[in-house]
């Protein structure tokens, strides 16, 4: 008896440990992604500041900084990973429709359609992203050093309110923009009849994305409202399984 109960202590803590190094792991390695891509915005943020100060005009800005914009925004696919494996508590779902969404603007739009690249709308978005994206990791860094300052608190848990909707905004009017380019070109499409008996039209795809936002957006919205009770008012919040 006394043998499987020290058995059991024994398991307990060689549990215990294994679970304190994965923690530790995983904090040092979120701590260090957060980093690198606090910089990396950062980064882009410099870059969009000194073209427009040097040239006077958003035309051509986001050729400039399409390969470290392309890079960031690839990466946050980490992010999905790290909801999967439980590294941090955020649901998959939320976090893939993000992450997804901004990977195919970046992608799927304005790398693939050139004559859209100067909309002011792709700047709206940019600028929005930039500067929520540095709030964001720089509150997760913080956060992770147990020295987070309230003001980057209080931005993470109010920019969006407005960062948000300005944000899709961006998108939909870029989305918007594109869609002549993409009827015209036929791009990403295919016509029957074709090899493989399949039919797929860019232009409606983009369409129903531009829908999707209706019921996926607000989700997003209310998810970071909910956050914000959370975190800035204390309020005790049970989430639905998401
Ligand atoms: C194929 C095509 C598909 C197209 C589909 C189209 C439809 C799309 C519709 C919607 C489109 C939206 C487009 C987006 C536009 C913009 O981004 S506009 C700019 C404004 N944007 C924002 O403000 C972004 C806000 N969003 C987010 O912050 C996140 O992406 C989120 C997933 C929505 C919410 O973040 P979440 O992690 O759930 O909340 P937090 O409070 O920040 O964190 C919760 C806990 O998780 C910890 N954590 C999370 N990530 C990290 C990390 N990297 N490092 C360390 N810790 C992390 C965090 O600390 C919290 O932990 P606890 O404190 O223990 O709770």
């Amino acid at each position: 008896m006394a043998s499987s109960e020290e058995d059991g202590s024994v398991e307990e803590k060689e549990n215990n440990n294994k679970k304190r190094t994965k923690s530790a792991l995983a904090t040092a390695w979120l701590t260090f992604y957060n980093i690198a891509m606090t910089a990396g915005w950062l980064v882009l943020a410099v870059a969009m500041i000194r073209f427009y100060i040097q040239k006077g005009t958003h035309k051509g800005l986001y050729r400039s900084i399409s390969r470290t914009l392309k890079f960031f925004q690839t990466v946050a696919l980490l992010e999905v990973i790290h909801c999967a494996v439980g590294m941090v508590r955020t649901s998959v779902i939320v976090t893939g429709v993000q992450v997804c969404s901004r990977i195919f603007m970046v992608w799927f739009i304005t790398n693939s359609i050139k004559q859209i690249q100067n909309e002011e709308s792709v700047v709206l978005f940019l600028v929005v992203w930039t500067v929520t994206e540095i709030t964001r990791y720089s509150f997760y860094t913080f956060n992770l050093l147990n020295h987070l300052p309230y003001f980057i608190k209080w931005a993470r848990y109010n920019m969006f309110i407005v960062m948000y909707p300005l944000g899709v905004a961006g998108e939909l009017m870029t989305i918007y923009a594109a869609l002549p380019y993409v009827r015209k070109s036929g791009m990403f499409s295919m016509r029957l009849p074709n090899k493989y008996n399949v039919s797929f039209d860019y232009y409606i795809f983009l369409i129903i994305v531009m829908i999707s936002y209706i019921p996926l957006f607000p989700q997003l919205y209310f998810h970071m409202l909910r956050q914000r009770r959370k975190v800035l008012h204390g309020e005790v919040i049970v989430e639905k399984d998401e």
